[in-house]
């Protein structure tokens, strides 16, 4: 279940201050790399320390939580640093589903980060590093359909729209996959590079095979305090910068929008408030306006009221109405039911997390699962009573552009 050098012996980690390191994506040596990048910051990772498969059902955080307390809190370290993300780190996937296999955690022997002006290099153990190979390209991108064609899946989410109309439920997400098959093997840094590069605002992440660019924090704990970034509705961008506006202002005045945002942030409050001695949710949603599509957005804060880790709170909030849906259990058995579809890690946790609890993790939303030289990519959306299926398909088309664009540059 898991290889831990941690199990036999304490990890020994060294954190040591570095200059600027330059692009952080350039560092990484081979084709499984780790990543957590917005804005030219973050994290990258290489190498195996320690990893876990996490295994599936309703304890899975907890499980998680004691296996990093092991690995993590054992850990013979030496830091020069003590920043957030300073010691040993390490990252993680989970699936969407509780009950679906392929949750994982890696401890990476070095890790390379840049945060709040400073730069540090972790390493851990004598071994020597795995040194550099070049980046390959996969050549040409052939696609298909996942479980559902385009029309099978509109006609999903007609049933799922006259549901929520029957009053079985308020929201519920549903999303789709393709498959893309490349001539050659998918070099994942190359997807980050472009990913970064094109969606600098994004979360560009890669963690075991689950790689993407997602613009939605689900949370990040710097000591006490505790952010999120809550996105729900959505339009795509306009053909020019007067149907752009236009359509930004058509989505903040929607009420179809505004009600699924809504439930999203009730979502997030209700798991946060429990947590937290104060926290701030935004009355109005702003636009965030990304190169493929703009989304109604609230940045939430807050702090916690004791020493829960960030994991603990992914914990709490996940699946926010934002991947699942509103009631969350009603929603959830819609979506086994209707998306007839296996989510991975799409729509699950993705992120970081260090020796102290601080972290980093957001919904793994315009992603795909990526191996050897295929990809099933994933796009979903909030369907309401009162979804077009037509546009929802074009909401989801736009946001399969991101890892389409992240394959064929
Ligand atoms: C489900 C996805 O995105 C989510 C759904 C949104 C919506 O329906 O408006 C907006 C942002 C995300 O919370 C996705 O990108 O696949």
């Amino acid at each position: 279940m898991s290889v831990a050098l941690g199990e036999t012996r304490p990890l020994p980690v060294r954190t040591t201050p570095v200059g600027d390191p330059g692009d952080l994506l350039a560092a990484l040596p081979g084709i499984a790399p780790y990543a957590w990048i917005r804005n030219g910051e973050g994290l990258v990772g290489w190498g195996e320390a320690a990893r876990a498969a996490v295994p599936p059902g309703p304890g899975r955080f907890a499980w998680a939580r004691e296996w990093l307390a092991g690995v993590l809190g054992d850990a013979q370290v030496d830091d020069a640093v003590r920043h957030p993300g300073s010691g040993p780190v390490a990252f993680g996937s989970f699936t969407f589903d509780e009950d679906a296999h392929g949750s994982v955690l890696v401890v990476p022997r070095a890790v390379l980060v840049r945060r709040d002006g400073q730069a540090w290099l972790t390493t851990i153990g004598d071994a020597p590093l795995e040194t550099s190979s070049p980046i390959g390209h996969p050549g040409r991108i052939s696609y298909g359909d996942g479980s559902l064609t385009a029309p099978e899946w509109e006609r999903v989410v007609a049933r799922a729209a006259r549901r929520i109309r029957e009053g079985e439920l308020e929201k519920v997400v549903l999303a789709r996959d393709l498959v893309a098959v490349a001539e050659h093997p998918i070099d994942v840094r190359l997807l980050l590079a472009r990913l970064a590069r094109r969606y600098p605002e994004c979360y560009t992440f890669s963690v075991a095979g689950m790689v993407g660019a997602t613009p939605e924090l689900l949370i990040r704990r710097t000591g006490q305090e505790i952010e999120s970034l809550v996105l729900a509705g959505t339009t795509p961008r306009g053909s020019s910068q007067a149907d752009d506006v236009a359509r930004g202002a058509a989505l903040l005045a929607s009420a179809k929008d505004r009600h699924e945002h809504e439930c999203a942030i009730a979502s997030v409050r209700e798991t946060l408030a429990p947590l937290c001695s104060s926290l701030t949710t935004p009355d109005e949603p702003e636009l965030l306006t990304l190169p493929n599509v703009q989304h109604l957005a609230s940045h939430v804060t807050g702090r916690l009221a004791d020493g829960a880790s960030v994991l603990d709170v992914v914990a709490a909030m996940h699946p926010t109405a934002a991947v699942g849906g509103t009631p969350t259990k009603t929603a959830i058995e819609v979506i086994r039911e209707l998306e007839g579809m296996d989510r991975a890690g799409y729509a699950g946790p993705v992120g970081w997390i260090d020796a102290h609890g601080d972290g980093e993790w957001g919904i793994a939303l315009r992603s795909g699962v990526v191996d050897g030289r295929r990809a099933r990519l994933f796009a979903g959306c909030g369907i309401m009573g009162d979804s077009d299926p037509a546009s929802e398909l074009a909401e989801a088309q736009a946001k399969f552009r991101v890892m389409q664009y992240a394959l064929e540059g």
